[in-house]
């Protein structure tokens, strides 16, 4: 008969975990010592909680399948707020598995260490950041109850919480189920398949946009070939950047609103049916619109639920949509006769020679780069690094575009490193990096070797545009490249466009252990989206003070 370490471990991987990120802690130690010994899971500890939750998150995007993050309680659970909330504001299934006091120790009669205001803070924070909860401190109910919330991260895309009593690690329990997937309603489907197909069928330049839960459920293949059947152009949000990477033939280009391609922006502004799957209604993806949802013609998939005008079907999952459309459209179609933008023309072809860096040199080195080598996974921080980001010809990318929390970059690229053995490309800025860069020690321990692209300006570029006044936003430059032996890993500055290219030609070559290009730039200087953004974000500040 398993135990409830052994039955909760297997009911993760039954569910799709494929590995778990996590520190122990003497809350957690005991799970811990069955993680390492039944190795059911691969694991992989980092150096700080925040660096764990990170990983997991990415590993969850990159895999479109459960993270998981283990950690001891109080000190170790609350680390890892921050990434369960950014995780759960871009809704990757992360599951956090907690440890806690035992029963005993409950009635004590002493503070725990540990311990915040009351033994149960913990879970009453978790509560606020995840969809879903559970205290394992029945045997008898624990195997179900796992089941009931792994079901919901699964089907909601969003965190899940379980609390593991250190106490309780060892009872014996039955093997965790997997419950039955809950679907759409047949009659619901069929009416809603129904007046969408009418909504589109009476437009004349109908377009669909693509954001993050499509990748978060694992339907981009199916999306593309729904795009197809209907002759829609595909456009991605800011936030879905990398998706549809394998359909060039349907993806037009990414939305920024008025920061965008115009050409896109024509596009989806002009459209008179928008067709939203899986798209976060954000500040990050909408704030530059220069008009506002006709939503007499948009239908919204989202979160288990259609909008489509003024009214909503709940409990109707985006998988069994684009199914039902897919089955209701006919053979494939051309789109409809009209000027479509071109595919997005990323800068490429830098010359190089002598001239000093400027951050969207990066963009055109990075695509000539791809374009030799071949497509990695990417990984962006916060910063100016993740307008760069969309510069760089689509590639799959994971990146806090909307929560916008910055220390993602270098751990996530960690995360995807461990989780797919794939090698990804990082891009962080200092500011980023000072917060959770030193992870990098940490791939030597596991043999990873990522490509760190470092964007030094030694400031806190993105608040200067803001607030240019400030002299707080004044970084120091901390020469990390000469660091990065220190960590097990390669590292050189970069200033001219000759010297980055060759380092990345260097870079990509070295196998082995990580290489960090330190690339410098004036301060003052921003990408070209990023100088767009802040232009398109004022002129929309201006309108709304009218
Ligand atoms: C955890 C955390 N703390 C603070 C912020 C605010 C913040 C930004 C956003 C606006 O909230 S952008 C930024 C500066 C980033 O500096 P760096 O990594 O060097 O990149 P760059 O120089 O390209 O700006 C900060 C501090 C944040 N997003 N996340
Ligand atoms: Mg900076």
């Amino acid at each position: 008969m398993p135990t409830l370490a052994t039955a909760l471990l297997q009911g993760l991987k039954d569910h799709g975990a494929r590995e778990l990120f996590g520190i122990p802690g003497d809350f957690i130690l005991p799970l811990f010592k069955v993680v390492e010994e039944s190795g059911i899971l691969p694991y992989f500890t980092l150096s700080h909680e925040p660096a764990v939750g990170f990983a997991a998150d990415a590993a969850a995007r990159y895999q479109s399948t459960l993270g998981v993050v283990v950690v001891t309680y109080g000190a170790g659970a609350f680390n890892v707020v921050n990434a369960v909330a950014g995780a759960y504001a871009e809704r990757s299934p992360v599951v956090v598995v907690a440890g806690a006091p035992g029963a005993r120790e409950r009635t004590s009669g002493l503070l725990l260490h540990h311990q915040a205001r009351s033994i149960d803070t913990q879970l009453a924070v978790f509560r606020e950041i995840t969809c879903d909860q559970a205290v394992l401190d029945d045997p008898a109910t624990a195997p179900q109850a796992i089941a009931r919330v792994l079901r919901s991260a699964r089907e909601r895309s969003l965190p899940v919480y379980i609390e593991v009593p250190r106490d309780r690690v060892d009872a014996p329990v039955a093997p965790v189920p997997v419950l039955p997937r809950r679907t759409a309603d047949p009659d619901a489907l069929a009416e809603c398949a129904g007046e969408i197909a009418a909504l589109l069928g009476r437009a004349e330049r109908p377009v669909m946009v693509v954001d993050v839960e499509i990748r978060r459920y694992g339907l981009e293949e199916r999306v593309a070939t729904l795009a197809r059947r209907l002759g829609l152009p595909v456009v991605t949000t800011f936030m879905g950047r990398g998706l549809l990477q394998a359909a060039p033939d349907v993806r037009r280009g990414t939305y920024l609103g008025s920061a965008g391609d115009p050409a896109v922006t024509r596009l989806v502004e002009e459209a008179d049916a928008l067709l939203l799957l899986g798209v976060i209604l954000c500040d990050t993806n909408f704030a530059l619109s220069e008009k506002r949802f006709d939503w007499r013609h948009t239908v919204l998939a989202i979160d288990r639920g259609v909008r489509i005008g003024h009214h909503t079907y709940p409990e109707l999952p985006i998988e069994d949509l684009v199914d039902a459309l897919i089955a209701r459209a006919g053979p494939e179609i051309a789109a409809r006769p009209r000027t479509l933008p071109p595919l997005e023309d990323y800068p490429r072809g830098l010359v190089a020679d002598d001239t000093p860096l400027a951050p969207s040199d990066v963009a055109a080195a990075v695509n000539d780069l791809l374009d030799r080598h071949g497509p990695l996974p990417m990984t962006a921080d916060i910063g100016d690094c993740l307008f760069v980001a969309m510069e760089i010809d689509n590639t799959a990318l994971a990146a806090p575009g909307y929560y916008a929390g910055m220390g993602f970059g270098v751990p996530a690229g960690i995360g995807v490193a461990a989780a797919t053995g794939q090698r990804p490309l990082i891009l962080v800025g200092d500011g980023a990096f000072q917060m959770t860069g030193w992870e990098l020690g940490n791939c030597r321990r596991y043999g990873l070797d990522p490509i760190v692209l470092l964007f030094n300006n030694a400031s806190w570029e993105m608040l200067r545009v803001f607030q240019p006044e400030s002299r707080f936003n004044d970084l120091s430059d901390w020469n990390f490249a000469a660091m990065a032996p220190a960590l097990g890993g390669h590292g050189e500055r970069v200033a001219t466009r000759r010297e980055l290219a060759a380092a990345l030609e260097r870079a990509i070559a070295r196998r082995g252990m990580f290489s960090l290009i330190e690339v410098m730039l004036p301060r003052g200087a921003t990408s070209r989206t990023l100088a767009r953004f802040v232009t398109g974000l004022k002129s929309a500040r201006d309108r709304q003070a009218g």
